[in-house]
Order: C-alpha cells, then structure tokens, then sequence
C-alpha cells in the first residue's frame, strides 16, 4: 500500500525533530502503523532553510494553503502554534478532509470545541499528545489508559521553563530573570516567555487535561491562572524547612458542585515523587478511583521528544484512517453526545490547604490575635513557624500551614489578618497540595 501522505506546516524546533526522527525510525514506525508515513510536502515561510532540512527529496513551499489543498495529502501536521494563522490553517484542513495532528496546545485550549466539533462534522481527526507534557503518553494514559475510571484529580508540573527555573533558583540561587535567559537559550520557553512564567502555557494544557479527564468542554476562559514571578526566595526556603517544596502546578480536580481547573504555585510535600522532578522534566499524576496514583514522567518539551508525541498521532490516524469515524477513539474520551455540563468553579469555591507567610511585629500576643481570627474563621491550623528576630529588628516571619478550607474563606480571613496593625506587610498565601 502507498504510503500515508503527510504534509508539515511549520518545520521549526518541533516539525524538524519529526522529520529526523520518522527518517531514522522509517522501518519500525512502518511496522506498527501497518503502512508507510511518509512527509510529501512542508511548508515553511523560511524555505530555503526547510529545504535544507529536508534535502531535495521533498516539495517545500512557503505558502501552507498548497499543502492544504494538494489532493494527495492525507494528514497535515500544524506546527507552527499560536492562535492565529494555526487556527485558520487547520479549520481549512479539516474543511479539506484531511486529518490533523497538533502541537499547539494553545490553539486547542481556546479554540478546542469549534475545532473538535467541525472535525467530527467532518469525519476527521485531530491528534494532539504533543501539546500536553510534551513527549509523555499523558493523553494517550487519560483518554485509553485510564478510560475505566472515574478520574478524581490530575495535578502536573507541565511547564518545564517554570520549573527549570525553581530548580536553578533553589539549587544555584541564580535569579531569576538568569535562569529565564538560560532556559530561552536552551530552547523550552515559548515564542512569548510571558505564557511561561505566568502560568498560561501550563493553563493551556491543564484545560485540554481537564476536558479528557471530565468529559467537559475545554474552557481555557475559566482556569485559575498563577505564574511564578510573585514568588520569593524566602518562601521557597521556609518551604524546604517544613518538608516542602514549591512548583507551579497544573490542578484539576472533580469538586462536589463542579470542577477546579487552576495553575499557581504550590507547596508538595518533598517526598513525593513529583516534588522531586527537577529541571525541565514534566511530570503528571493522575488519581483515578479503580487505578488509584499513577504518575508519567518524562521531557515536555524539546525537538525530539516533542516529535515523539507527534509520530505517535500519525500513527495512530494512520491506523484509524480506514475505521468507521463513528466508533473511533473520540477526540476528548468521552462521546460527544455524552458531554457534562459541570460548571468549572470559581477559585472562590476551590478547596485547598495554605502556607501563610506574616510579616508581624515582634510583640507578645501577636500569634494569638492571628490564630484567633483563623480560629473564628473556621480554619484549622496544621503548623506554625515563627522566627526569631534578626538581630535589631523589632519585626519577623510568622508561617502558618492550614488543614483544607475554601478559598473564599481563606480570603476574608487573609482580609481581617491583614487589617492588624502588627501585620507590617501584605500576607504572602501559597496554595498546598498533599497530593496524596
Ligand atoms: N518546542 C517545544 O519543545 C514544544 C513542545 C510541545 C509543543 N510545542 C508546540 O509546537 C508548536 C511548534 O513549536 P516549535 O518550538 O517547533 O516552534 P518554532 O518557532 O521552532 O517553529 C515554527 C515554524 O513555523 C514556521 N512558520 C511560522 N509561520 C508560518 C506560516 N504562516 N506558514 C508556514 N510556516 C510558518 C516558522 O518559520 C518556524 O520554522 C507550537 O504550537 C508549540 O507550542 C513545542
Ligand atoms: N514552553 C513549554 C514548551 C513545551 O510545551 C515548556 O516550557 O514546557
Ligand atoms: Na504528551
């Protein structure tokens, strides 16, 4: 049989690791997919430089729509990312009929129901393991792995530039806006590093996590989102010193009333695995009722791994292609006719544990006015760190670790705390997951 046509848009850090790595394992991938995948076309506004990737072997263009309208090709391949020319681009292909595979994990948490929806209409495919945790098997495990089960929660650090540069932070106590630069130089940060370091690239995957977990529509709008640029030093050190550490993580988890879906830093007690994923490795921990705690680690990033993820897609449309569209692996687990209307919470309504961090004068009776108002509030304290004053200074560190409340909760009581006059500076709160 002839080869599966494959067109590339975008032949970058992602779409040349594909190109290398379908070369180097040609024989074997063809061995799984039951037929060839072979790249026919690229295109790429930089054509001299594709060609030189792809030898002359290839037709390189710089204008993607002849991919997309070339007859002969069976699956085109985004990887150019953003929201704008990748989302035209692709509606045009699934118009075309052809299937598509997707890095672009920005595209999918924003736009993700008007391009499942016309794929379906369409009797198309759109594959995207690549655009959440990179090279890990994170949403072949969520939609067929785990399908048995109800999920309960999936808490991931999906985002490698954040987490390379807590690592660096802690272990070389680099600033940070050093460790941005390396991570940019070594390839991990975004286009925009902003989508990074605020939390939003690692948003855009947990809303796609989130969809497949709950069968819920993706809504990248509702999602809590938290970078790490607010975070200090000294945090991260009284963290260590009561058994934790600090990442950003991506949260979503099944509530009473509907769904949390949040990202924001986070206390993970230092003997958890997760704790330990250093770097820019990504890791994802999925607690499902029957399975219990599975975790997936591995690179979320870079050319290769990335592409990894990406060639398994081709794969599996390439087995898919001929299989009757209605009874295929649905693009979010569940049917679309079976799609919950569970609302995604507010974080007002979320329910976590808190590190606290007080900046209060150094006078008796200090504790006890705080620990009264959180008493009153409803929430129980786990542990208290108070620090003794530097030498001439009549202030110092108060730390507090709560048992579980509401954020709305936490928040008036942040508010009455923050009204004593022996609170010299605004409360640092840090969000904390046992994870567990
Ligand atoms: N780099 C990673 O590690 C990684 C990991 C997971 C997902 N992703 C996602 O994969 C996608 C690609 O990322 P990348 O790192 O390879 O980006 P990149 O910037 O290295 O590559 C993008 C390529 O697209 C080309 N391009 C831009 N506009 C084009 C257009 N209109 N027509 C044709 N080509 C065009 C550029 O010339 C460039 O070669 C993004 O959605 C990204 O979020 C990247
Ligand atoms: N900028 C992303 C790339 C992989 O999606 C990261 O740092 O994880
Ligand atoms: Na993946």
């Amino acid at each position: 049989m002839k080869p599966i046509q494959v067109g590339l848009l975008g032949i970058g850090t992602v779409g040349s690791g594909v190109f290398h790595v379908l070369k180097r394992n040609q024989a074997e991938i063809q061995r799984r997919a039951g037929r060839g995948i072979e790249i026919a076309m690229v295109a790429d506004l930089d054509v001299a430089r594709a060609q030189s990737i792809v030898g002359d072997g290839v037709r390189v263009v710089n204008d993607a729509r002849q991919v997309i309208a070339n007859p002969d090709i069976d699956i085109v391949v985004e990887l150019i990312g953003g929201y704008g020319i990748a989302k035209a681009l692709v509606m045009e292909a699934i118009d075309a009929g052809k299937h598509v595979v997707t890095a672009n994990k920005a595209l999918l948490a924003v736009h993700g129901t008007e391009i499942f929806a016309a794929a379906q209409a369409k009797g198309v495919m759109v594959a995207f393991e690549a655009a959440v945790a990179g090279g890990i098997p994170i949403i072949k495990a969520l939609r067929e792995g785990l399908t048995a089960n109800q999920i309960q929660w999936v808490a991931g650090i999906i985002n490698g530039t954040t987490n390379f540069i807590l690592s660096e932070m802690r272990d070389k106590g680099l600033d940070f806006d050093v460790v941005l630069k390396e991570a940019q130089r070594l390839g991990y940060a975004e286009a925009d590093p902003t989508f990074d370091i605020e939390g939003v690239d690692a948003a855009h995957k947990a809303t796609i996590m989130s969809a497949i977990a709950f069968g819920i529509p993706v809504q990248f709008d509702k999602a809590h989102v938290e970078g790490i640029t607010k975070l200090e030093a000294a945090d991260i050190r009284y963290a260590e010193q009561l058994g934790y550490r600090i990442k950003l993580l991506g949260i979503t988890k099944r509530a009473q009333e509907g769904i949390e879906l949040r990202v924001h830093p986070c206390l993970v007690p230092a003997k958890r695995l997760i704790a330990n994923v250093e770097g820019a490795m990504n890791a994802v921990v999925v607690q499902g009722d029957a399975v219990g705690t599975t975790l997936y680690y591995g690179k979320g990033a870079g050319s290769e791994p990335t592409a990894s993820a990406v060639i398994a897609d081709l794969v599996d449309v390439t087995r898919l292609h001929t299989a009757d569209p209605l009874n295929r692996v649905p693009h979010l687990a569940f049917q679309p006719a079976s799609m919950s209307d569970l609302p995604v919470l507010p974080m007002s309504e979320v329910v976590t544990s808190y590190y606290l961090r007080l900046r209060v004068a150094d006078e008796a009776g200090v504790l006890a006015k705080v620990t009264g108002l959180l008493a009153e509030a409803g929430i129980s304290i786990d542990a208290v760190l108070q620090r003794e004053a530097e030498e001439g200074s009549r202030q110092t560190d108060l730390i507090i670790l709560t048992h579980s409340t509401r954020e709305g909760t936490m928040n008036d009581a942040i508010a009455q705390m923050q009204g004593l006059p022996t609170v010299l500076a605004p409360i640092v709160r840090i969000r904390k997951e046992e994870l567990a």
